[in-house]
């Protein structure tokens, strides 16, 4: 399946690790190509404000990642957004991971070596792609944590990873706030994402008339074809609007 072009019509909603950028060892360990924040900017200027960032990871960690770039974003799977005039809410408010919940995986999992706890402000995550023998082991503490059918709480499959986050939202559900929003309503959604999170983000941008592009699929797994794919709608949709400028000033000319 290869990716169709999009145009000054279209939303983008982008994941960032396995998508945007390339996965690393651990979570500090990932690499911003330095061109990326630019082309985001571009791309951002060109469909009118039209594209959000959609992450597991926090809102700060995405700006401090994508800096100077800032953009609508959903932070932790959906549960910060920030629209397009720079608002953010959080759904739902104050509901949160507690301190015991952290210090218990940190005591179960720090003899351990290469187990990783990454807390956010709402979640947590659990890493194991430097141990991957240990999956039983941490799938075994969290669901011990979080039971099935916990009211507040899910745990979300990650790459080499699981995290627990609010039940009550998702990647779908940031796609859905977003298309209510002045610079992303009417538009036709693209979601792009490599992971199980990111299908219900690709389901809503279907909802919506749009696609949801899996990075494995049509990418070939390789985030710098993505990046790629980007640069290329970027340059064209330019071109087309250094065109029309141009036959603009011919008419009147
Ligand atoms: O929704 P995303 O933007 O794809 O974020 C999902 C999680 O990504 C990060 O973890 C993953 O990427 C790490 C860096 O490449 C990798 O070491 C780890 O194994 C992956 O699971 C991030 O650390 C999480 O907070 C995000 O939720």
């Amino acid at each position: 399946m290869a990716a169709t072009d999009f145009d000054y019509g279209s939303a983008l909603f982008l994941d960032l690790d396995g998508t945007l950028l390339e996965i690393a060892a651990t979570p500090e360990l990932v690499v911003v190509p330095p061109a990326l924040p630019q082309l985001l900017a571009h791309l951002h200027t060109l469909l009118g404000g039209a594209l959000a960032i959609v992450s597991g990871r926090s809102l700060k960690t995405i700006d401090q990642l994508l800096k100077p770039f800032t953009s609508a974003a959903a932070g932790e799977h959906g549960v910060t957004l920030r629209f397009s005039d720079g608002t953010v809410e959080e759904m739902p408010a104050g509901l949160a991971v507690t301190e015991a919940w952290r210090d218990s995986l940190v005591a179960a999992t720090e003899r351990w070596p290469g187990v990783l706890i990454e807390p956010k402000p709402h979640g947590c995550a659990i890493h194991y792609r430097l141990a991957p023998d240990r999956h039983d082991d941490v799938w075994r503490v969290v669901r011990a944590l979080v039971p099935d059918d916990h009211p507040w709480f899910r745990l979300i499959p990650a790459r080499e990873a699981v995290e627990i986050g609010p039940r009550s939202t998702s990647k779908g559900h940031a796609v859905e706030r977003f298309m209510k929003d002045g610079a992303f309503k009417g538009r036709r959604p693209i979601f792009v994402g490599d992971d199980f999170t990111d299908e219900a983000g690709m389901s809503a941008a279907r909802r919506h008339g749009g696609e949801g592009l899996r990075v494995q699929e049509v990418f070939d797994g390789d985030p710098a074809q993505v990046r790629a794919w980007l640069a290329r709608n970027a340059e064209r949709l330019a071109g087309s609007a250094v065109g029309t400028e141009r036959s603009a000033a011919g008419a009147s000319a």
